[in-house]
């Protein structure tokens, strides 16, 4: 049968084009005029609507299941097919009766499926059974769940008219094994939202493609199709994915056709195997959502006309341009959701850095952010604008718009910033020959438990100095020193970082910098190993860094170094006595005993396991290791040259500081002129305060340096935008670990008193955690929450629990900037409660409402369609889009509960308009509105426990 005009097939059913037109409609056709196109199944489908004039309609769906069933899968893998074979008595056949002969093997197949196995799939699902469901409703499909329910569910939307409940509604059929419900493509506001989603897809072409449709609440991408059922069209369907997107960007013109989009999209199914060109299906399928979008677009420029603006007859033209332009851009830009992005073509790369938010994107894209956050909420994702995405949600993302993202590490951008300063450090490195490296000296890190004697022995250590004294200086700390220490009758330097513990160490293996070469793991023998030893031991071997372990406290009674050894075994810290590689060297910090032992057994452990070279002949590079604001001076910073030899006048960039080194010292107190390959100095000059573990390097000029710590500051100040979220919070825990992102809780506690930390640790450790998770404390301390904790739990996405204690100055900070969870508690019993609903997943987060603005109505302006909108100024705060509000009318709440549906900046839809400006605010479908009514709106925050 040929394609014809509705109007002509309406004359030779003997009937008006308008009640073909709605026949159509109710069909779940959608077609724009009496002069649009129909597709020969949907001429069919008309025909048997009207059965004086053809084929009988309503004989196949009360029969068997089976029998329909041929006729189904035309109709896209689709409803009418599974009304028929659902057991719904009432199932009109209409839909099934056009569909495609070509289909009748796979149709017949998935037909009887569900009958022979009731429980498989969908045809247990009651929804099947509903007589209301098995209407005319394409996408109300019974074979969805074996067909890839998004498809169907697409397709019904595809052709049904903007006004038809979406086949997303299956979404929450009651009952049913239908594996895609809970997922989180599962969108509970699909039913209506399916439908550009499904148009825009063109899912003539990919039917149950790995998408999923958000309408359909079906699979996520990669999730297993339920049912199993061979899928009519499932060629099409297992189509993959890329060469989908070229299809659907490249989409031809036609979108604005719905007729022949429903006729093709039926087509599209079992069509989709053997024909090559999706496009029939696809173009057609993205029809009604621009049209149905383009009409939502004309209204909405009514009720722009409506408010304030122009005459009725000015309005009246700019709506109609409105609405061409609008079909325009429907058709170069399919639209999702509602909105146009701007795409790209498939291979449009785009950059972006680890931690980057949506906004972020945008910028990129230059689209505007709300309109991506809707793309991505379409596709099963629910994200903020300045919430940071992993890679694998903007991969989603990038996909769908035709983008190759590419997520940079800070690594990468760092090499790319200073490759744009003509920069290459691994170049440099690699032109390096073995003539140009000299030894350097070793880099030692003391690390161990609380108490254990890490500060008395490294003041120990820097009183072995050899030549100590030389310069007679008074000795400071500057945050690391150099002793000499003679090594088989040659004086060798051995540098210490003189920030005991892991502070120094986790602060800069948090920002990728390697500063340490070798550490020492300090065990006091009267102790033996404690929690600390091991986490210490354990950052240690993660960072690949030989340890040398100093059993420390010997001249005390009841110590026991053997007892040390033998636990030290078991984490794998094997003595060389015991046949192992770890020189375990015994010592007493307080009374100086076998110090020389232990910086022998330094040295011999660097000389047997590390190339410690540098090239001195060069520009210096290397470390920001502790810096600081003095009055009098300045920037102070200490920096660890790594390799080159840093002198007074050179101009340096650390971090996001640079200037020119006006004086540097060393940690006697003097002044040297030149530094060379493991020699830490203090610096002064810089313009700011570098971090530890910030790099910095010599550049030719200043305004190099100065360039690139603009640059570095910029993308800081992007990163720690986007960074704004919890890397893991109690809240979200469980779902991390339904994501598969987590299987511990790695917890930091924190408390006033040993004793309650203890008490603390030991109730939450008896907590029943359930299979699959793991509760672990990786460190816990007496005393306030210190940066060292927040930078622990940034390596470790742990949580901080501080009892009767509070973070430290600037550590607030720092963890909100890190996205670090804390919490503080004054109960024991209120921190086990939470921790133990968080591993139940039920710790739910609690909100309170902020006010975020209300204004006050000047003006009402009345649209039957979108109902009345209040013209209003805003007299405090802000309106934002989709806030929540409430309407007072002379103080008492007269609506309450009501959502900023819509808001206008005279014809422009706006995000969020201020403080004495005016705007169109419309509540849905409250319209209760008096002029000098105030609308309130307000957001509901998520509240910190305390
Ligand atoms: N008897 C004896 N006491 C020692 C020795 N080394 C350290 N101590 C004592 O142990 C206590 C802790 O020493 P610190 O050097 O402060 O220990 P730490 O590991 O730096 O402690 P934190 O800074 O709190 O992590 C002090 O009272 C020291 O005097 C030792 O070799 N023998």
């Amino acid at each position: 049968m040929a394609k014809a005009r509705v109007h002509e097939l309406a004359k030779e059913l003997g009937i008006t084009s308008k009640d073909a037109v709605a026949k159509l409609q109710e069909l779940g056709e959608f077609v724009r005029s009496a002069s649009s196109t129909i597709e020969a199944p949907v001429v069919k489908k008309l025909r048997d609507a009207f059965p004086n004039a053809g084929a009988p309609a309503e004989s196949a769906a009360p029969k068997s299941a089976a029998r329909p069933a041929p006729k189904a899968p035309a109709k896209a893998e689709s409803a009418p097919a599974a009304e028929a074979a659902a057991p719904a008595p009432a199932a009109p056949a209409a839909p099934a009766a056009p569909a495609a002969k070509a289909a009748e093997a796979p149709a017949a197949e998935t037909a009887k499926a569900p009958a022979a196995k009731p429980d498989s799939g969908s045809t247990a699902r009651p929804g099947a059974a509903r007589p209301g469901a098995a209407g005319p409703r394409p996408g109300n499909n019974p074979f969805a769940t074996s067909q890839g329910m998004p498809r169907a569910g697409a397709r019904g939307d595809g052709e049904r008219t903007p006004a038809a409940p979406a086949a997303g509604s299956g979404g929450p059929r009651p009952g049913g094994p239908r594996p895609g419900a809970p997922r989180p493509g599962n969108n509970p506001f699909a039913s209506s939202q399916g439908m550009p989603r499904a148009g825009a897809r063109g899912d003539g072409e990919r039917p149950g493609g790995p998408r999923p449709a958000a309408g359909a609440g079906g699979p996520r991408p990669g999730a297993p199709r339920p049912g199993g059922a061979p899928r009519p069209g499932g060629a099409g369907g297992n189509r993959p994915t890329p060469g989908m997107m070229p299809n659907r960007t490249e989409r031809p013109a036609p979108a604005g056709r719905g007729g022949p989009g429903g006729a093709g999209g039926g087509r599209g199914g079992p069509g989709g195997a053997a024909r090559p060109g999706g496009a029939p299906g696809g173009a057609p399928g993205g029809a009604p959502a621009g049209g149905g979008f383009g009409k939502g677009g004309r209204g909405r420029g009514g009720t722009q006309g409506a408010f304030g603006k122009g005459g009725a007859g000015r309005g009246k033209q700019r709506k109609s341009k409105r609405a061409k332009r609008q079909e325009l851009e429907q058709m170069s830009a399919p639209s999702l959701g509602g909105v146009s992005v701007p795409r790209g073509d498939g291979n449009t790369v785009v950059r972006l850095r680890r931690g980057s938010s949506i906004t972020d994107f945008a910028d990129k894209i230059e689209a505007n952010p709300a309109a991506l956050v809707t793309v991505l909420f379409h596709l099963g994702e629910m994200a903020t604008a300045t919430q940071s995405l992993d890679e694998e949600t903007f991969a989603l993302l990038g996909e769908e718009l035709g983008y190759k993202l590419q997520v940079v590490s800070p690594e990468d951008e760092e090499r790319e910033l200073l490759s744009t300063f003509d920069i290459d450090f691994d170049a440099e490195l690699d032109a390096e020959g073995d003539e140009d490296l000299e030894a350097r000296p070793p880099v030692v890190t003391v690390m161990g438990h609380v108490d254990h004697g890490k500060t008395r022995l490294l003041d120990a250590i820097r009183n072995s100095d050899v030549v100590a004294g030389e310069h007679g200086g008074i000795t400071q700390h500057i945050g690391a020193y150099q002793v000499n220490h003679v090594h088989e009758g040659e004086i060798r330097k051995i540098t210490f970082i003189d920030t005991p513990g892991h502070e120094a160490f986790t602060a800069m293996r948090a920002r990728g910098a390697k500063v340490t070469d070798i550490a020492i793991l300090v065990v006091a023998a009267d102790d033996g190993v404690m929690p600390q030893t091991v986490e210490a031991l354990n950052h240690a071997q993660a960072a690949d860094v030989p340890i040398v372990v100093a059993v420390n406290k010997i001249d005390k009674e009841g110590a026991n170094p053997e007892k040390i050894r033998g636990q030290l075994t078991e984490y794998g810290l094997v003595p060389e006595e015991y046949g192992g590689e770890t020189m375990f060297v015994d010592v007493s910090a307080r009374q100086n005993q076998n110090i020389d032992a232990l910086l022998e057994a330094v040295m011999l452990t660097a000389d047997a396991a590390l190339d410690l070279r540098a090239n001195p002949n060069k520009d210096a590079r290397g470390i920001a290791i502790e810096a600081n604001l003095d009055k009098g001076r300045g920037s102070v910073a200490t920096v660890l040259v790594q390799s080159g030899t840093l002198a007074v006048g050179d101009t340096i960039v650390a971090g996001t500081a640079h200037g020119r080194v006006r004086a540097m010292f060393d940690d006697d107190g003097s002044a040297v002129t030149e530094a060379g390959p493991s020699r830490p100095v203090q610096v002064l000059g810089l313009s700011s305060v570098p971090r530890a573990g910030d790099t910095f390097f010599v550049t030719g000029d200043e305004r190099t340096a100065r360039q690139i710590a603009e640059k570095r500051e910029a993308a800081d100040r992007n990163a720690a935008l986007a960074k704004r979220r919890k890397r893991i919070s109690l809240e979200d825990f469980d779902q991390a670990v339904a994501d598969g992102k987590v299987d511990t809780l790695n917890l930091i506690l924190k408390g006033d008193v040993s004793g309650a930390v203890e008490a603390l640790e030991d109730s939450l450790l008896k907590i029943d955690v359930g299979e699959g998770v793991q509760l672990r404390v990786i460190h816990r301390g007496v005393g306030a929450i210190t940066q060292n904790d927040v930078n622990l739990a940034t390596v470790d996405s742990a949580i901080i629990i501080g009892f009767n204690v509070k973070p430290a100055e600037r550590v607030a900070e720092l963890a909100d900037r890190e996205g670090v969870d804390m919490r503080f508690y004054s109960v024991i019993y209120a921190a086990i409660d939470d921790i133990e609903l968080a591993l139940k997943g039920m710790l739910k987060p609690e909100y309170e409402e902020v006010q975020l603005g209300t204004a006050e109505i000047r003006e009402i302006f009345r649209s039957s369609k979108f109902g009345n909108i209040a013209g209003s100024i805003v007299r405090s705060g802000l309106i934002r889009r989709n806030a929540k509000a409430r309407v007072l009318r002379n103080g008492e709440i007269i609506g309450d509960n009501l959502t900023v549906d819509s808001l206008k900046r005279f014809k422009d839809d706006a995000t969020e308009v201020r403080e004495g400006f005016e705007c169109g605010i419309g509540l849905g479908s409250f319209n209760n509105l008096q002029l000098e009514d105030i609308i309130e709106t307000f957001e509901m925050r998520e509240k910190p426990r305390v």
